[in-house]
């Protein structure tokens, strides 16, 4: 007989927490053992849940620390919520590294996007983007979200910066001088532009231009039910995946 994931979530009070809650207990390989939110002892919760896999859907200016707590209790991690960069991936990496050598093998899981269209978007931007010489990302969310751009655009236009370079492609032509804040912000070199709108959840599209010619790459989360296969993929996978890793494609196989 196999054994249940034991699974923790935090931020469960939360829009996607409460979602991936209801997301695990309806999954009969999956247990869930603790839900936690702002005002908990993180570090106390994890250490009385007996969790196998956490869980983190908070906020940017939590996630880092409760990552850690996570890695100091012995627990795998899966991450949907933004604001990370390379410094504090760096220090997860380093967390992770301390703990192997200390002969616990664990794996952190950080996912700016869970829903399938946002994964294939990115990575079919990420493809197209050596074949045209402009390329723009426009990120579109509810007026709730805090971050902006999103994890999803920043992710995106990273990946699609990374494969310019690759292929040798020239900068975006953009003839407008410095200081124009309607040119959206300035990641790797592509540029990308936050709406806020009452009835959206989470929408990206990618465009691409060529003389005579555009490849529009549009994916829409009607609902945050879009994100749950990919957050419980998430779940049975991590453990099996020492280290950090960074991006759905890459548990996916679509890199
Ligand atoms: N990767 C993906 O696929 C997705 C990622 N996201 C990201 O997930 C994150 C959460 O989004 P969303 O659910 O909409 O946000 P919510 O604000 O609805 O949920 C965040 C929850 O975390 C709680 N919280 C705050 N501080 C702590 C803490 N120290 N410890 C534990 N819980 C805490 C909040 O409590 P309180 O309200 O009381 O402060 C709230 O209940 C965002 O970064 C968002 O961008 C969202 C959707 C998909
Ligand atoms: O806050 C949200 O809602 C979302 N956040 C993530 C992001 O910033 O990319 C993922 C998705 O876009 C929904």
């Amino acid at each position: 007989m196999t054994s249940t994931i034991k699974v923790a979530v935090l931020g469960a009070a939360g829009r996607m927490g409460t979602n991936v809650c209801a997301a695990v207990e309806g999954a009969a390989d999956l247990e869930l053992v603790a839900r936690l939110d702002a005002g908990d002892d993180i570090a106390a919760g994890l250490a009385a849940s007996g969790a196998d896999v956490v869980v983190d859907f908070t906020v940017p200016s939590v996630t880092e620390a409760n990552v850690h707590a996570a890695i100091d209790a012995g627990m795998h991690v899966v991450v949907g919520t933004t604001g990370w960069d390379d410094d504090s991936r760096g220090r997860v990496t380093d967390h992770l590294a301390r703990r192997a050598a200390e002969g616990v093998a664990l794996g952190v899981l950080i996912a700016p996007n869970f829903g399938l269209s946002a994964v294939l978007a990115m990575t079919f931007a990420a493809k197209a983007a050596r074949y045209f010489e402009s390329v723009e990302v426009v990120e579109l969310h509810h007026p709730d979200k805090v971050d902006a751009p999103s994890g999803t655009a920043r992710h995106t236009a990273r990946a699609i910066a990374a494969a310019r370079a690759e292929a040798g492609v020239a900068p975006s032509p953009d003839a407008t001088e410095d200081g124009w804040e309607a040119r959206g912000m300035d990641v790797d070199g592509v540029r990308v532009h936050a709406v806020r709108l009452r009835g959206l959840v989470a929408h990206e599209e990618i465009l691409l231009g060529n003389v005579g010619e555009q490849l529009s790459i549009r994916q829409d989360s009607f609902d945050r039910m879009s994100f749950m296969p990919g957050v419980l993929l998430g779940v049975r996978e991590v453990g099996g995946r020492p280290g950090l890793t960074v991006g759905l494609e890459h548990v996916l196989d679509l890199s």
